[in-house]
């Protein structure tokens, strides 16, 4: 299968702190990939690792054949690497589309104005915008919800409406951090669809931290484990359950509860 993204024996350290240790990892072409791990494992810094926000101590990060170590964090965004946080951070006085139009406009080198009123650009670009904003808005399911004020949105559809502004930068890469967190059984499993949904429609990776096991276990083409800032196991999900090791490390107490 086609590499995307290779992390070639990475390591990152926080002074005495060894966050990550000699990470290796792929991300294949249509990939959705998960991370797993108890809290510290290193999860969120390998995150932010991949966006530009941390970078390796040593070891290589490699997006399409191209060591991208050092290049900042708006770069790869242009680059194709975009993420969702824990915590959504949309802009939560304007309208579902307008925070989608935002994340639009700012990668593609236009002003929020511009993108929104048009100006300095035709009214035919700003209805190709739009449309191709709504199409983003419509993957998620929010497509009938383009004049809510974000700020008063539920908060699972707050969480939707992150993804959809992650889609809009035009992402080939998504990142999406607990993309679950605060929603409910029936809204797991619709946002199992919509991820497999956009992943398929518009052709991109996909790498997922999530905390729900039963939803990763169902949506992961694989699943990297970490512990302790070490990859301690990968494969598909049957493996990973049946991975001593990780049902030691991880799974033990999740499987007795279920
Ligand atoms: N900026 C930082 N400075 C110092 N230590 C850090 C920093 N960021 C993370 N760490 C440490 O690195 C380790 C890995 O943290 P990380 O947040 O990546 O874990 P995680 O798997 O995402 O955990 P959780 O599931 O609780 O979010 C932890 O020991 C954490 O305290």
């Amino acid at each position: 299968m086609e590499k995307v993204l290779e992390l070639d024996k990475v390591s990152v350290k926080f002074g005495g702190l060894v966050a990550l240790n000699n990470v290796d990892m792929t991300l294949c072409r249509g990939e959705i990939l998960s991370i797993i791990g108890p809290n510290g494992a290193g999860k969120t810094t390998l995150f932010n690792l991949l966006t530009g926000i941390y970078q390796p101590t040593s070891g290589k990060i490699i997006y399409k054949n191209r060591v991208i170590n050092r290049l900042k964090p708006f770069k790869r965004v242009s680059l194709g690497i975009a993420r969702t946080f824990q915590n959504t951070r949309l802009l939560k006085q304007m309208t579902v589309l307008e925070n989608v139009l935002v994340a639009h406009a700012e990668c593609n080198g236009e002003t929020l104005l511009q993108s929104i009123f048009a100006r300095g650009s035709t009214e035919k670009r700003r209805a190709a915008i739009v449309q191709e904003c709504v199409a983003k808005l419509e993957v998620v399911g929010l497509a009938d919800k383009l004049d809510i004020l974000a700020g008063s949105l539920p908060y699972g559809e707050q969480r939707l409406l992150e993804i959809a502004r992650a889609l809009a930068t035009g992402c080939e890469i998504l990142l999406l951090d607990e993309p679950a967190a605060g929603m409910n059984a029936t809204e797991k499993a619709e946002l199992v669809k919509k991820i497999r949904q956009l992943s398929k429609e518009f052709n991109i990776e996909i790498i997922l931290i999530e905390h729900d096991i039963s939803m990763i276990m169902d949506i992961s083409d694989r699943i990297v484990v970490l512990n302790y800032g070490e990859k301690i196991a990968e494969g598909s999900a049957e493996q990973i359950q049946s991975n001593p090791e990780v049902i030691k490390a991880y799974l033990g107490g999740e499987v007795e509860e279920a």
